[in-house]
């Protein structure tokens, strides 16, 4: 019997049944950020009608302006995941330094990051945006995280999730069983699971990478769109067709959904911040979940989730998707 048609909580508390050792925290933690995500869903939705849209008078730690519901939407993370037990700290793409709980809460035993609002330049233009989050373990014995109780590699997630809010509003999340979809039935209030299992295609005819920063990239990404772009005139087998949604959350939904090789590389326009998007709430949390789907994630010289972070905003070089393509451009970075 399929398990389409679940809730998400109903979901989420069979894993844990199915885990002896669980003791109901994550799923707590889960259904805290499902709430968060269904009201950011509900304020994307309206934000032309009530005002939400354009830019606040402020920039974020990495001196980008941000938008009202940049910080609208890290408000309301914040604001349903500071008080239910679950946390002992947060880290956020909006706010420079470690969101401690307050004192008159109870504090548990994760940690989370999260970038509340993804995509942010398409809010103005009614393009797919999203949240992406990350849960970490804090270290025993640690009663006020900082920093450094962040620093830990990918592989030591304990769950990762996107949120997409485009035509549909999509929940996609790992714990380390595989991949699964929720659509939200904004009739009843409930994200269905409608796509159990994801898989991406080891094979695709399909890249995806900002075409405008082309002549700042590196000899590898210049050799491989350049092939791309050629097809079959060049010396691929096939023709390929591209796509940017400039929203990291619609590339890789798009993706999971149909295959793709998604690149934000690095470049010389770039060198010296270490890439465009970061590790601990983009990169490694789409990376777990691409790999849990059959794909590979790659800075272009090291797994992504093998990379010892040093800082929570920290940026990396993104490759990820198909198998085969990410593995065909890793090793035009080992020829260069
Ligand atoms: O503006 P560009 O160069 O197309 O970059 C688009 C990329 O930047 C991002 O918007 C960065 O994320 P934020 O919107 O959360 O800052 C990604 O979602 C997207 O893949
Ligand atoms: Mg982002
Ligand atoms: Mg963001």
């Amino acid at each position: 019997m399929s398990d389409t048609g679940k809730s998400v909580i109903q979901f989420i508390v069979e894993e844990q049944r199915a885990n002896p050792s669980a003791t109901g925290d994550l799923s707590g933690l889960l259904g805290d950020i499902v709430s968060a995500c269904k009201k950011i869903s509900h304020l994307v939705g309206r934000s032309g009608i009530i005002g939400l849209g354009g830019y606040a008078e402020s920039k974020n730690v990495q001196g980008e302006d941000q938008k009202k519901l940049d910080i609208i939407s890290n408000d309301v993370m914040v604001d349903h995941l500071k008080w239910t037990g679950h946390l002992a700290a947060m880290a956020s793409e909006e706010i420079e330094d470690i969101i401690q709980i307050p004192a008159k809460f109870p504090k548990g035993k994760y940690l989370i990051c999260f970038d509340p609002l993804d995509g942010s330049s398409n809010i103005d233009i009614n393009l797919s945006v999203g949240t992406i989050f990350s849960i970490l373990r804090c270290p025993q014995g640690v009663k006020n995280p900082t920093l450094k109780h962040f620093m830990q590699k990918g592989t030591e997630q304990v769950c990762a999730g996107f949120c997409v809010y485009g035509p549909s509003t999509m929940l996609i999340m790992t714990t380390g069983h595989g991949v699964n979809g929720f659509t939200l039935d904004r009739d009843v209030g409930e994200f269905i699971l409608t796509h159990p299992n994801m898989n991406i295609p080891k094979d695709t005819a399909e890249f995806a990478i900002n075409m405008s920063n082309q002549r700042f990239w590196e000899e590898p990404v210049q050799r491989y769109v350049n092939e791309c772009v050629k097809g079959t005139e060049g010396n691929r087998e096939k023709n390929f067709n591209m796509r940017w949604n400039a929203s990291m959350v619609a590339e890789v939904y798009r993706i999971l959904t149909r295959g793709g090789i998604f690149m934000y590389p690095i470049d010389s326009k770039i060198a010296k911040q270490g890439g465009k998007l970061r590790l601990m709430y983009e990169a490694n949390p789409m990376s777990f979940i691409i790999e849990q789907a059959g794909g590979v994630s790659s800075t272009g010289h090291e797994r992504i989730l093998d990379v010892q972070p040093d800082d929570i905003h920290q940026r990396v070089p993104v490759i990820l998707g198909s198998k085969n393509e990410v593995e065909r451009l890793v090793k035009y970075h080992q020829q260069s």
